[in-house]
């Protein structure tokens, strides 16, 4: 095949990208159709002219080909046009046989279209970005996430819309609930839905100060109270929570001796400091909590009536995770999330039957434990879902239960007076049957049968085969 100029010339002109071709000195001495698309001006009106004419002339910036003469190397540029185009020229020397620049040869991509896309991809990159805040805010509201606080489920929805309302006022709070039901959480969710949200939040638990330096330690002293105090005196507690929220952890071990001070703040929103007669003012919300049976401290004279009242104007109570119903799935999931995270895992799902068998489990720790339970599952689980397997390894002493599937139900119509003609093998057959046929009619698959006869797969499909195909 021979090749002639018109055949390089058609090829030329119907490359979509565009050709340029200067000669050592930059003049344009041939350039393609794809040149006067770009630069909207024809070819006999550029060819014999210099490169900077289209600079020159408002047809667009820089052009590489003087650089690229200058350092008789390849340079390219990003060059935008009159007709509103986003170029990138690269310039490239060809040499003649002594090493002088003979031409150079630009070759030219339009990146418009790219550029558009991009900014369109980045646009849409923007908006779902926004859409995924707003479903995370409609998530958080709607289904119960309020940051790190899960208050799915009605029972747990109906104590944070309480918690919510109380939040807005300035009453005292009694929490009440076992240990780990997330007392404090709540304590702290009142103070960031209050108006003193930008106070401090203090929370004071009575049991881990020793009760000798309770006193001090909480309502603070005056220079000079006590040998061995330090002689410019300290700022209790009591006094740091001015302005916010004063948290008062396991209130039911407040010594009977301390209890009338309480009595006082929790009163006036006053007290005076070891070693003081002055009282000092304070402006606090007083929050308490306890795991105690505060009642029968009172019979006991244990705890003082008037203060428990006053404290006690608003109560909340945290039930335990076994009976919050949906909330515990809620909280398997959030943890499930959280920890593969923070141990850097892909993030674990859980089968339908691991959250039945999670949810037999009577969480004598409440969160802690699930806390506890879920963190070991997430490191043990090896596959991207956490089964009944790994539930049972964690938890080897619950199980789920087989619902209605008992032996009334599965035997009900197996008449017994007709055994006489048949061989025990029969018989067994005939209970093998109703067996299969009733858990694959419930659980429809042979995984699941499997899992719950506590067969293998292989064996429960070959009864399914045998009995039900
Ligand atoms: N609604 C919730 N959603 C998610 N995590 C929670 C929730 N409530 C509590 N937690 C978590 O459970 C754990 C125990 O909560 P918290 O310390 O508030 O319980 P508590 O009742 O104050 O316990 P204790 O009586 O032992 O002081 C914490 O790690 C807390 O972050």
């Amino acid at each position: 095949m021979i090749f002639d100029n018109s055949f390089y010339k058609k090829i030329l002109d119907s490359s979509h990208d565009e050709i340029c071709v200067s000669d050592r000195n930059g003049i344009i001495i041939y350039c393609n159709r794809a040149f006067e698309f770009n630069y909207g001006i024809s070819k006999d009106e550029i060819i014999g002219k210099h490169v900077d004419y289209l600079k020159n002339h408002g047809y667009a910036s820089e052009s590489p080909i003087p650089e690229s003469i200058n350092k008789k190397s390849t340079v390219s540029i990003r060059q935008d046009t009159h007709t509103g185009k986003t170029l990138i020229l690269t310039a490239a020397p060809v040499f003649d046989k002594n090493g002088n620049i003979e031409y150079i040869v630009e070759n030219v991509r339009d990146i418009t279209e790219l550029n558009r896309i991009k900014s369109m991809l980045e646009d849409s990159q923007r908006e779902v970005k926004r859409y995924k805040s707003e479903v995370e805010n409609f998530y958080r509201t709607a289904l119960g996430y309020e940051d790190n606080i899960i208050c799915e489920g009605k029972v747990m929805g109906s104590i944070f819309s309480r918690a919510r309302q109380v939040a807005k006022t300035n009453v005292n709070v009694m929490l009440l609930g076992e240990s780990g039901t997330g007392k404090s959480s709540i304590a702290k969710f009142i103070h960031d839905s209050s108006n003193r949200s930008s106070g401090p939040f203090i929370t004071i638990n009575c049991t881990t100060i020793p009760p000798h330096l309770l006193e001090s330690e909480l309502f603070g002293y005056k220079s000079g109270a006590f040998t061995g105090a330090n002689p410019k005196g300290k700022t209790g507690l009591v006094e740091l929570a001015d302005g916010g929220t004063l948290f008062l952890d396991e209130i039911g071990d407040i010594p009977l001796s301390l209890q009338a001070k309480f009595l006082q703040l929790s009163q006036e929103r006053t007290f005076i400091p070891v070693g003081s007669v002055t009282p000092k003012k304070v402006d606090i919300r007083i929050i308490s909590a306890t795991n105690a049976d505060l009642k029968s401290k009172m019979k006991e004279k244990l705890f003082r009536e008037d203060l428990y009242y006053r404290l006690n104007v608003i109560e909340l109570k945290m039930p335990p995770l076994r009976d919050r119903g949906e909330n515990l799935i809620g909280l398997i999931k959030y943890y499930l999330r959280k920890y593969s995270i923070e141990f850097g895992m892909p993030e674990k799902s859980i089968s339908e039957y691991a959250i039945e068998m999670l949810s037999k489990y009577d969480y004598p720790g409440n969160i802690r434990e699930l806390q506890n339970i879920i963190q070991k599952l997430v490191i043990i689980s090896v596959n991207e879902t956490i089964d009944v397997d790994d539930v049972r390894a964690v938890l080897p002493r619950v199980k789920i239960d087989h619902e209605s599937i008992n032996s009334e139900t599965i035997f009900e119509d197996i008449d017994e007076d007709n055994f006489e003609d048949k061989s025990l093998d029969d018989i067994i057959d005939e209970y093998e049957k109703k067996i299969i046929k009733k858990y694959y009619s419930k659980y429809k698959s042979s995984y699941k049968v499997a899992e719950k006869l506590g067969i293998s797969q292989s064996k429960a499909s070959r009864l399914i085969r045998k009995y039900l195909k």
